[in-house]
């Protein structure tokens, strides 16, 4: 795999920054605010995990960090480059990518094509974007599948898929809006085990949506609180964990 990623990497061309960065990021909505003056960054060896109660503005953030939602104040960069009026494509072409919550598949195509397409939409040959999606289903154990019609597959490959089609191209970043919803527990331990590896196999760093604080504390390597779209805490999982605002927050969640 180590091959494959460098590889992959020569392919890439534009994903070299080494750090992604929201700096003081406000999003207001019809006035109110979804986060308020959030700055954190991520780094290209780290799983950087971003939680907070339902509504703290985690997909809010993730939408800013990757042109879906344009920020009201504050900027996001990548390495040094102010992304301003970047599209979610430029993010993407810059080594930025995401999964959603939904799949957002194409459901007319096989497993293997929802990969391969976004390879070919970012300038690979077919072969090559075939190749590269092949190996990343097979990293993510849905190769098996890979003739499937991407409508007929249970909702956790899906995920799976999703996963596998936001690594085509060797991205600098993935940012993954709540990967393991719906698995179960021993799913979601295979998954974590394979997102824990991301930023030495693919040299991605890795921002993590996740309600499971055991698996979230488990892998990241630092991690963002939010509450009420603020900032309430940053620090390694055992910081978090010894944090009295953010156990308060979670009191009656993980009951
Ligand atoms: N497009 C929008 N228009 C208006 N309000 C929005 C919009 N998107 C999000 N919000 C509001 O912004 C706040 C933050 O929402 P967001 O989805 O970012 O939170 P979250 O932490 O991702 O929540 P969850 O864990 O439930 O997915 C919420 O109050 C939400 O209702």
């Amino acid at each position: 795999m180590t091959m494959v990623a460098t590889e992959r990497a020569v392919t890439a061309g534009g994903a070299s920054a080494a750090e992604l960065r929201a700096e003081h990021l406000t999003v207001r909505f019809q006035g109110l605010a979804a986060i308020s003056d959030v700055s954190l960054q991520v780094e290209r060896h780290q799983v950087f995990g971003l939680i907070g109660p339902n509504g703290a503005g985690k997909t809010t953030l993730v939408n800013c960090l990757t042109g879906f939602q344009r920020p009201t104040e504050g900027r996001v960069l990548a390495g040094r480059t102010d992304t301003a009026g970047w599209s979610p494509t430029e993010f993407r072409r810059n080594g930025i990518a995401r999964t959603f919550q939904a799949g957002r598949l194409f459901t007319d195509m096989t497993v293997v094509e929802n990969a391969e397409v976004t390879g070919v939409s970012l300038g690979l040959s077919r072969r090559a974007a075939r190749v590269q999606a092949m190996e990343l289903l097979d990293w993510i154990g849905i190769a098996d599948k890979a003739d499937e019609h991407a409508s007929i597959l249970a909702y956790t490959d899906q995920r799976r898929l999703g996963i596998a089609r936001a690594l085509m191209l060797s991205p600098a970043f993935i940012l993954l809006d709540e990967p393991a919803a719906g698995m179960s527990d021993a799913e979601c331990e295979d998954l974590m085990v394979l997102v824990a590896s991301i930023p030495t196999t693919f040299i991605c760093g890795v921002l993590l949506i996740e309600h499971n604080m055991r698996v979230v504390m488990g892998i990241s390597d630092r991690i963002h609180v939010l509450d009420g779209g603020r900032t309430l805490a940053e620090g390694t999982p055992g910081e978090i964990q010894r944090h009295e605002a953010v156990m308060a927050a979670y009191l009656g969640l993980e009951a």
